[in-house]
């Protein structure tokens, strides 16, 4: 049997393939062939943001903010993954993006919760200090994914907050969030991994935060699983949902994309995945993979195992139109589910 494709012009079916290499202006290109640093890292561009035709816009798409996705390895080495994570973000600047993001532990990872309590660092702290420099010197806002942070109650606690902090240009933190829902969980053939040994889940949600690129809303790796905040968020007018992972190696073969594209078709976001990669140590290894979604559910830009960057265009009028052709937020039935089926404001 042959299925038809329905031919009509804004059919999202009918769309031209939605993946192809950008092609960039003469300085980005000259950067992609010269760049030293480039030889090293693994870049890919997968973010021709194809849309139907009858969608066409008159800008070009060089006019839509370019977003950065960086991928690390971190360890248990502070000064080492400031380095690596510095060159990302000064080769993402470089090629024209406004807004860059790291993953979960971007700061380190330690090998035990003893590491990671002594490792960590309040917010006013050293290395804050050093990214604050850095966006500074950059001229671009950081999503600095999951910092392990020594919090007011330090003293009484003893205990850290896995803190999704935003920088913007000037280096000032706009946002704080505090991923809510911890990892304490024991899979097969991972290792176990229980996150509240070391961590306070955070009191809160923290109102979706206006930056160049759109309207981001913040959570943190494992918060990705609970399909109730990422609709929290969109109700809150989040544009962009951001997970940044450090997904273990057997969940994310099976979960990781899957979890990231669902969480983009039902709210009609973006959605920016930075990822840790490889092995931290002798005891930890991530998956990798990191991406953005684009909210139809296709992944515009992913990068592969090794650390690198990848990049993407925002189109926040195809994500308007989308959400026209497409108005889940109006068809919900809050009076069967309650509050999360409220429309969109
Ligand atoms: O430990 C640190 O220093 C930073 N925190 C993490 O890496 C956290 C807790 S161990 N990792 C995850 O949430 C992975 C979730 C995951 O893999 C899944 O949901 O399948």
């Amino acid at each position: 049997m042959v299925l038809a494709v329905p031919s009509c012009r804004t059919c999202y079916l009918a769309r031209p393939p939605r993946l192809g290499f950008i092609i960039r202006p003469p300085h980005q290109l000259l950067s992609l062939l010269l760049g030293p640093r480039l030889r090293i890292l693994r870049l890919s561009i997968l973010c021709a943001q194809p849309r139907p035709r009858s969608m066409a816009i008159s800008s070009s798409s060089w006019d839509l903010p370019l977003v950065a996705v960086c991928q690390v390895t971190s360890t248990p080495d502070k000064q080492q993954n400031f380095k690596t994570c510095a060159e990302l973000v000064r080769e993402a600047a470089r090629l024209g993006a406004c807004l860059a993001f790291l993953p979960e532990a971007f700061d380190f990872i330690g090998r035990d919760p003893e590491e990671t309590l002594r490792l960590s660092e309040p917010l006013g702290g050293k290395l804050l200090g050093e990214y604050t420099q850095l966006a500074r010197e950059c001229g671009l806002w950081l999503s600095l994914g999951g910092f392990h942070e020594r919090g007011q109650d330090w003293e009484q606690t003893q205990k850290i907050y896995n803190c999704h902090v935003i920088l913007n240009n000037t280096g000032s933190v706009v946002a704080t969030y505090r991923k809510t829902h911890l990892c304490d969980v024991e899979i097969p053939g991972q290792g176990p991994m229980c996150e509240s040994n070391s961590t306070i889940p955070g009191p809160s949600l923290e109102p979706p935060v206006s930056t160049p690129a759109g309207k981001i809303g913040l959570a943190i790796c494992y918060d990705m699983r609970f399909p109730e905040l990422s609709l929290a968020l969109v109700q809150a007018g989040a544009e962009i949902l951001t997970y940044p992972s450090a997904f273990g190696s057997v969940t994310g073969p099976a979960h990781w994309e899957v979890l990231l594209r669902a969480r983009a078709i039902e709210t009609q976001c973006y959605v920016v995945a930075a990822a840790q990669c490889g092995r931290h140590h002798e005891k930890r290894a991530s998956y990798g993979h990191s991406m953005v979604v684009d909210p139809w559910g296709t992944v515009v830009a992913r990068c592969s195992e090794g650390p690198g960057l990848c990049l993407a265009r925002i189109d926040l009028n195809y994500l308007r139109q989308l959400r026209q052709h497409l108005p889940v937020f109006q068809h919900r039935r809050p009076d069967l589910y309650g509050s999360l089926g409220h429309p969109l404001s």
